[in-house]
């Protein structure tokens, strides 16, 4: 069931279906069995406080999967240019999305309508939207059978509304209901025990994360709540549908796969657009970053690095792997999935002990009306947390406990973050991103130039009741932060695409001016000083005012190199020039045309006036007049 930020009843009951669940996948393309892969064990936890890894520890330079082969080239990883971390958040839009989401999108601004606003004093890389909050849903899952059996209560209520109530945890473990120990909180949705792994695609703001993706956003969705919440069951669903073949049609697929599906369905559809998509897989282990595509037998850590071009820190040698068909996001996910760190402690079988962070890039090229392809860099971050634990509820030791501690660590470095861009004051003070590498590659993700979701995720049960407490507050506190996204976009490409508006712009007030001086000039055919001067100067104008204009092959525009593209640019700006010269001669010729004009209404009016005089004076000496 979900609770929403409106009063639209039976939300759940609608369903909100789109075309794009799960079920509605095409069948994976047969992948043979590569040898790296067979004998990989699956994803099996060992007893308490065991980590248990599934690399199969060959290779340490090409992913093992036969699914990364099939179909997907391998770039070789760049050194200084690679990106990671993100941003994100947003409300979905299928076309039953309940009225508090679509409020929600007009808020922010819809991909659609996009108003892409290239500085031109600055010849600026970016195009903006306004400033907005992050996306907050908090899914809450259904008591599983162990608290079933130990007879744990709910400590939550759901009124409606986006609220949730928790309720008091009092001494000796009695429900209360008083007033002062009671506590309500508001979100974007709120997603019941029973919603559907559904219900979070259509619901949760991921359709227009992937709208805003494909537009040129870098957005983030990312899960953060307690150890055993349903963090990993909301992003990818349990771990056994990554062991074999996963049945694409089974409806606990999660957030991920679901998003995969509604991606290459919006890219299909838009055949004025050619797209390319690459995805890199991470995780950060005990504080190390490691590449879920190629984590070698070693598991070498890669390097978190700043970058002064892109202004953000990205991971060093990081694998990005062309993705042309689903199949290929598809089987990035999977790779990843088998790589990751999972481990088993008191209170999640399959716990994941490391931040995972799955990357899809959308690079977009697009041939605008003034025929000038426009590149866009979207991207995608998902982001599955690792869940905070108390080590002594989770019975923890040795290397689990380690674990735990650099995740709790990490974690806590977030909330500083978090809580520091959620206050207006601190906002603009030193945010210590630096102090973990979880938080250096959110950072953009957080406070940047991104659109990001947050979904908190928390469990019911009441012996979890201060770990909720904490993981709602957490996500109250985030959705105080403001992000103002914007699209980056090659700054030659931005400056030609603000150069060709200025042109048009120019043209049109130029076509304006020609007509409004052609039409005064028909009215007034008698050839006076004036009247020459503005021949003289409509001749000059149609002229092209004795500045040539460059005539480019537009067409040829992605095949030119650096110095023919300068070339072109210069050829925009003399063009441009050669308009403003223009306008500024028909803004002088209209002026001189005011001021005649005035001068001329003037004489008319000392005319007129004479004109009177002599009519008054006349009529004084009339004949009429005598006769009275
Ligand atoms: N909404 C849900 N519906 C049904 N089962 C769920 C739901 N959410 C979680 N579960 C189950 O609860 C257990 C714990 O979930 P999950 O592993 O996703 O938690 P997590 O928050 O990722 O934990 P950790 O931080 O330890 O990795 C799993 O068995 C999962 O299948």
């Amino acid at each position: 069931m979900v609770r929403r930020a409106s009063s639209v009843p039976h939300l759940n009951s609608s369903g909100g279906s789109s075309a794009d669940s799960a079920g509605t996948s095409g069948s994976r393309r047969g992948r043979a069995p590569v040898a790296g892969s067979r004998g990989r064990k699956t994803p099996s936890t060992t007893s308490t406080g065991q980590s248990q890894r599934q690399s199969s520890g060959s290779s340490s330079s090409m992913p093992r999967s036969r699914s990364l082969t099939n179909g997907m080239r391998r770039l070789s990883p760049q050194k200084g240019t690679g990106s990671s971390g993100g941003t994100g958040g947003g409300g979905g839009s299928s076309r039953n999305t309940p009225y508090f989401l679509r409020s929600r999108e007009n808020e922010i601004g819809s991909a659609d309508t996009l108003e892409i606003v290239a500085s031109k004093s600055t010849g600026s890389e970016e195009c903006s939207t306004p400033e907005d909050n992050i996306n907050v849903v908090v899914r809450v899952r259904p008591l599983n059978d162990k608290e079933k059996r130990d007879r744990h209560g709910s400590t939550l209520q759901f009124p409606g509304n986006g609220q949730v109530i928790l309720e008091g945890n009092d001494v000796g473990q009695k429900r209360s209901h008083n007033r002062d120990s009671v506590r309500v909180f508001t979100y974007n949705v709120v997603f019941e025990p029973g919603a559907t792994q559904e219900d979070i695609l259509d619901y949760s703001g991921i359709k227009r994360i992937i709208e805003m993706g494909i537009e040129g956003f870098s957005c983030t969705a990312f899960c953060y709540g307690q150890t055993g919440s349903g963090k990993t069951h909301t992003l990818t669903g349990p771990p056994d549908l990554f062991v074999g073949k996963p049945n694409p049609k089974d409806p606990r697929h999660g957030l991920i796969f679901r998003s995969f599906l509604y991606l290459f369905q919006l890219i299909k559809n838009r055949k004025d657009v050619n797209y390319v998509l690459k995805a890199s897989f991470m995780e950060i282990y005990n504080e190390r970053v490691i590449d879920l595509l190629n984590p070698g037998s070693a598991r070498k850590p890669l390097a978190v690095r700043w970058s002064k071009k892109s202004g953000g820190f990205f991971v060093e040698n990081l694998f990005t792997v062309d993705c042309e068909e689903l199949d290929d996001l598809l089987a990035v996910l999977e790779e990843g999935m088998r790589n990751r760190a999972v481990g088993s402690h008191a209170m999640n079988d399959h716990s994941s002990r490391s931040h995972t962070i799955l990357t899809v890039h959308i690079l977009s090229d697009q041939q605008t009306d003034g025929g000038v392809f426009l590149s866009k860099h979207g991207k995608i971050n998902f982001v599955d947390l690792a869940g905070s634990e108390l080590t002594k509820k989770t019975m923890s030791e040795g290397k689990t406990l380690e674990e735990a501690n650099n995740i709790n660590k990490s974690l806590m470095v977030l909330g500083y973050c978090i809580s520091s861009l959620s206050d207006s004051k601190k906002r603009t003070g030193h945010i210590p991103y630096r102090d973990s590498q979880l938080t250096k590659l959110l950072a953009d993700s957080l406070a940047g130039n991104g659109v990001t979701l947050m979904i908190a995720c928390v469990s019911p049960a009441h012996y979890n009741h201060a770990e909720t407490l904490n993981t709602l507050r957490y996500a109250s506190r985030a959705k105080r932060i403001r992000t103002k996204p914007v699209i980056k976009m090659d700054p030659r490409e931005a400056l030609i695409l603000s150069l060709k508006r200025d042109i048009h712009a120019l043209q049109m007030e130029n076509d304006h001016l020609k007509a409004a001086l052609n039409l005064h000039h028909q009215a007034a055919p008698n050839g006076g000083p004036v009247e020459n001067l503005l021949e003289l100067q409509l001749d000059r104008v149609s002229s092209g005012g004795g500045v040539p204009v460059p005539k480019v092959d537009l067409q040829r525009l992605p095949e030119l190199d650096g110095s023919e593209l300068a070339e072109l640019v210069k050829l925009y700006m003399v063009e441009n020039e050669s308009l403003r010269q223009e306008n500024n001669h028909l803004f002088t010729v209209r002026e001189t045309i005011l001021r005649d004009q005035e001068i001329v209404c003037r004489e008319n009016e000392r005319l007129l006036k004479k004109l009177e005089d002599v009519n008054k004076t006349g009529s004084l000496f009339s004949p009429i007049s005598d006769s009275f």
